[in-house]
């Protein structure tokens, strides 16, 4: 019996000791696994492609496609790019706009590419250096603005099968390509010039590789080459006769002064014709023609009309002023003033107009909301109108009648931030660089804080925050930020397709219907600054790895792109190569995601975020 049961122990150890060695086997073989796998990524090809992708622009979003390793699992899920042996071996990016200058050396540890395609694409400046490459077969750079020399290199690429480089600007001559290997070649529709080399590869190609050059001859073109004819002699001047010159000179003195005298009589010509238009003008203008009159249009004239056609400002309702320092023109000054549209929203259209009193000011037309009653809309805007803030723009008076509503606030000059950030994107575009973005995120934060602050008891003091409610003052010392459209939810709250139309739809409290509050602010000023730090424009994130779950894909793309690791790329590239300041950025974006958690009571407030700012900008100067 002992002995049975001895047995029986000793088996089990045995059965354990067995299970365990497997265990410590596989164990091991995952451990290799991932060792291989980590191994087997190259930084440096990956360093070269981000090279590439923070050059160019496209169509397609390569800045947010080309993130994390490009060959995982010997796959790649970068655009273009093609993976084998975990080694990128091709690069096919065609017909996506691709523009910009090809980085010099972006290709230099790339070693064991085959194939590089950017067929019908706008890339400018000189073919890249392919030296080194000795696996390259394939060069496709065809239908595009390339310029320069053919690289004489390029006769050096043993491996190469195919050649094209038709439809571009290149210019000099063609260097003797030899290789055997070489199956396809084309350079027609270039710039290129002189003989076509006679090497036996070259002479076996149709003349179609060559068509279309400004100065090719030779095999197998048409054209042959004729040998230079000899300069012509020196242009030798026939002798004249010193009457003949006299006589000339004449001629030539009697055309200048019939020219002057011409010239004379067509002066005193227009002088009179502007004395006369100007008599007119003024008759124009003391007789008050209604055309050129109320020049904000129809609705003005509509306006004057209503009041009796009478010039008297009362009758046409007061403008009701919230700084008394432009108290200097009335209604009726407003009208006459001249006015051009400075742009259209979804509440209406926003005027710049030019006073006789020498004022400029914005006129914020309020015609796409009709329910606004009287003793509200005045209400909210004496409340409004008291507030006054370096980064907030600044409201000097209001107009209420049945059919127009009018707010008049004074005119910032320098656009708004998106058009900063986004307008004009590419080649002669100024950066806009880190220290001017921070200062516009803290511009930003104390306008908002302030409201808040203010207007504590409305439930979303701004409600409307988004880039282009920024406006940009520039001057000497630099971007100046402000903000507008805000305190407008109270008036609009009577309607959810009014309140659709604000910032504040876009978050997930209102897309879920849930309550509204300050912190529906905080999020739209985390969504302003992932704008800022990625130069990217909230709802146009491309790319497979952003679902449509949310309303907003910008804080969705940067929370992926973090949470794998790849911190920096998610920075705009204007500021990328600024490496100093990529710890305030990421500390930023920190901040940014908290203000844009889906969960309002997880955001901070908008005073600590304040804060948190200005100390990451104490830090700052304490550094430098
Ligand atoms: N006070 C101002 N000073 C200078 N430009 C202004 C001013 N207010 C508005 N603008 C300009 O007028 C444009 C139109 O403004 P508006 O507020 O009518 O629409 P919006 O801000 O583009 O859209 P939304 O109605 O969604 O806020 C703005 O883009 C801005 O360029």
């Amino acid at each position: 019996m002992s002995s049975e049961i001895l047995s029986n122990i000793m088996s089990l150890i045995i059965d354990i000791t067995f299970f365990y060695i497997i265990l410590f086997f596989l164990s091991l073989s995952i451990v290799l696994c991932i060792e291989i796998e980590i191994n087997d990524f190259h930084p440096q090809e990956r360093d070269g492609l981000l090279v590439l992708r923070d050059s160019l622009n496209s169509s397609i979003n390569l800045h947010g496609n080309w993130t994390g390793p490009p060959c995982i699992n010997n796959l790649s899920r970068w655009f273009g790019i093609t993976c084998s042996n975990w080694h990128v071996v091709h690069i096919t990016i065609q017909g996506v706009n691709l523009s910009g200058y090809l980085p010099s050396s972006f290709l230099q540890n790339i070693t064991f590419l085959r194939q590089i395609d950017f067929r019908n694409n706008e890339l400018f400046g000189t073919l890249p250096n392919l030296t080194g490459l000795v696996f390259l077969e394939e060069v496709k750079f065809s239908v595009n603005h390339f310029s320069g020399e053919i690289p004489l290199e390029y006769v050096e690429l043993h491996s190469l099968k195919v050649l094209e480089l038709q439809e571009n600007y290149l210019d000099g001559e063609i260097p003797p390509f030899d290789q055997p290997s070489l199956i396809s070649f084309n350079v027609s529709y270039n710039h290129l010039v002189g003989k076509i080399p006679e090497t036996s590869l070259l002479q076996r190609f149709p003349k179609s590789s060559f068509d279309d050059n400004s100065d090719l001859c030779g095999f197998p073109l048409d054209k042959s080459c004729s040998v230079e004819p000899p300069a012509p002699p020196p242009f030798a001047i026939p002798p004249s006769s010193s009457m003949e010159e006299n006589k000339k000179r004449l001629q030539v003195w009697i055309i200048a002064l019939i020219v002057i005298v011409a010239a004379v009589l067509f002066l005193f010509l227009v002088i009179i014709a502007f004395l006369f238009c100007k008599r007119q003008a003024k008759g124009n203008e003391r007789r008050r023609d209604d055309s050129t009159r109320y020049v904000f249009g129809a609705w003005a004239k509509k306006m004057v009309y209503n009041a009796g056609n009478s010039e008297d400002s009362e009758k046409l309702g007061q403008l009701e002023f919230c700084n008394k320092k432009f108290q200097v023109f009335d209604m009726d000054d407003l009208l006459r003033a001249s006015a051009e549209v400075l742009g259209r929203g979804d509440f209406g259209v926003t005027y710049k107009a030019t006073l006789e009193t020498g004022n400029i000011v914005a006129v914020k037309r309020l015609s796409y909301i009709n329910e606004l009653h009287k003793r509200e809309f005045i209400q909210q805007m004496q409340l409004l109108g008291e507030i006054k803030h370096e980064n907030l723009v600044e409201i000097i008076s209001f107009y209420h009648s049945e059919d127009q509503k009018l707010v008049i606030y004074e005119l910032v000059s320098d656009g708004t931030l998106f058009e900063l950030l986004h307008e004009g994107r590419g080649i002669g575009r100024i950066p806009l660089d880190w220290s001017t973005r921070l200062a516009i995120i803290k511009d930003i934060a104390k306008g908002l804080d302030f409201l808040h602050q203010y207007l504590s008891s409305h439930k979303v003091p701004h409600a409307n925050l988004k880039s282009t409610n920024v406006l940009i003052h520039q001057d000497n010392q630099g971007y100046h930020s402000k903000l507008i459209d805000y305190g407008f939810l109270p008036l609009l709250s009577s309607s959810k397709e009014n309140e659709e139309k604000l910032a504040i739809s876009k978050s997930p409290e209102f897309v879920k219907g849930k309550k509204l509050t300050h912190k529906t602010d905080v999020y739209c000023f985390g969504i302003i600054m992932l704008e800022i730090i990625t130069g990217k424009i909230p709802g146009h994130i491309l790319g497979d790895e952003v679902e449509e779950i949310t309303t907003n894909d910008l804080s969705d793309w940067v929370r992926t792109v973090v949470n794998n690791d790849w911190s920096t790329d998610i920075l705009d590239l204007e500021i990328l190569a600024d490496r100093e300041g990529h710890d305030a950025m990421l500390n930023l974006t920190e901040i940014a995601l908290e203000c844009t958690d889906m969960i309002p009571e997880n955001r901070p407030k908008m005073s600590v975020v304040l804060r948190k700012i200005e100390e990451m900008e104490q830090i700052i100067k304490e550094n430098e």
